[in-house]
């Protein structure tokens, strides 16, 4: 099979999609593979690595996505991708479209087999190709927090850890999945005072019994929301319900009870947001203030971090990037359960039910177009 890594094109976005290593495979099994010049770059690739690998390295982009029957990205394709995909390539790579209505028309209309790596499932009810990002976003969370807490930053000045004599700042995270647990983890760290509002039970359970009680978990409720809104130096935003978008939890009103300088980080921004006032930020711009409030809204968070996130990546991308080689998209995702929630949309149509719920759109069962 041909296949096509391009250098991604997203703002500040340094992660690439295939690692030397991962060519290798390929490679090896007799597939062909073009990655973009300086596409590993950001991530401590060097084209001769690749080449080395056994890749070709293509400097000019028409060629190198013309050629490609499988095409491998970490984002979102951007609008001039969008414009490149044609009906007979498979795209395999976040897209989170619950969030991104143009996206899923573009999509759409490209006729393309689209692959989101974040709705792929997993036998214990994870999502695999998700959680390596979400770990690393969790664990950034706080740092840029603590960060945007900072006066200069427009924060309310607040040290998290305290010092001896004052208390730590208090840090609420909201959704205590994998980026809200990786989170808390990080400000306990720090020396925050730390509470996970989520409306699982089972999973208070799991965080009450691996931190003993230092972390406080608390069940989400209008009323905990309340609570979190007024007491809270920080709020991470981590909620998710796969594949749709994310419901609004603190709102517009709800920043009057906020401290002046208290900071929002809406990590499920790439979801849409869980906070009313959220709209995307990028590396270059990461926060604005609204109401006194700061908010951190970066929807590419592990791109800052791109040779731990990379490497991450694609530790987890590797397995089902070979199945899409070597059996062909259909075969791939009919062989595996967990692979077929991937597909979110095909030949003009989506194929993952919370997308089109989205925007009220018809959406087919993914069965039905591998069968
Ligand atoms: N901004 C960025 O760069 C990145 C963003 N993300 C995003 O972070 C979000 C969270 O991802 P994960 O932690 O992997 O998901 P997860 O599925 O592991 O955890 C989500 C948690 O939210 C909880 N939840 C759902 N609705 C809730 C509600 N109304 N109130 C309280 N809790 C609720 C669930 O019970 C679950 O425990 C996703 O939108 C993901 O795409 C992930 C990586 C990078
Ligand atoms: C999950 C995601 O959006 C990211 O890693 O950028
Ligand atoms: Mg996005």
């Amino acid at each position: 099979m041909k296949i096509a890594v391009p250098k991604e094109i997203k703002n500040h976005e340094y992660r690439v999609a295939l690692t030397p290593t991962g060519a290798r495979e390929l490679v090896g099994r007799g597939h062909s593979v073009s990655v973009q010049a300086a596409a590993g770059e950001g991530a401590g690739f060097s084209d001769s690595d690749y080449e080395a690998a056994g890749a070709q390295v293509e400097a000019n982009v028409d060629a190198l996505w013309q050629s490609a029957e499988l095409i491998l990205k970490v984002k979102e394709p951007q609008a001039e991708e969008v414009a490149r995909l044609t009906a007979n390539q498979t795209l395999f790579t976040y897209l989170h479209l619950a969030a991104e209505e143009k996206l899923t028309q573009g999509l759409m209309a490209s006729g393309a087999t689209c692959i989101a790596y974040e709705t792929i499932t997993d036998a214990k009810g994870g999502l695999p190709l998700l959680a390596p990002m979400s770990t690393v976003a969790g664990r950034m969370a706080v740092q840029a927090g603590a960060h945007s807490l900072e006066k200069a930053q427009g924060g309310s000045g607040v040290l998290l850890p305290g010092v001896p004599g004052v208390a730590p700042g208090k840090v609420t995270v909201i959704g205590g999945g994998v980026v809200g647990e990786n989170a808390a983890r990080m400000a306990l760290g720090l020396g925050a005072e730390v509470t996970i509002l989520d409306k699982s039970i089972a999973r208070l359970e799991v965080l009450d019994d691996r931190y003993q009680g230092r972390i406080k978990t608390v069940y989400s409720t209008a009323d905990a929301l309340d609570q979190a809104a007024k007491e809270s130096d920080m709020i991470i935003g981590a909620v998710l319900i796969p594949g749709a978008a994310a419901p609004k939890l603190i709102t517009h009103a709800m920043l009057a009870d906020m401290k002046p300088g208290s900071v929002l980080v809406d990590v499920a921004i790439d979801q849409g947001g869980c906070f009313e006032t959220s709209k995307p930020t990028t590396h270059a711009e990461p926060t604005y203030i609204v109401d006194g409030v700061v908010h951190y809204c970066v929807a590419n968070m592990p791109g800052a971090v791109a040779r731990t996130s990379t490497l991450g990546l694609t530790n987890a991308t590797l397995p089902f990037v070979l199945a899409l080689a070597d059996k062909g998209w259909q075969q791939a995702l009919k062989d595996d359960p967990h692979f077929l929630p991937g597909l979110n949309v095909h030949n003009g149509q989506v194929t993952y039910q919370a997308v089109a719920d989205a925007f009220g759109l018809n959406s087919i069962d993914p069965a039905s177009a591998v069968a």
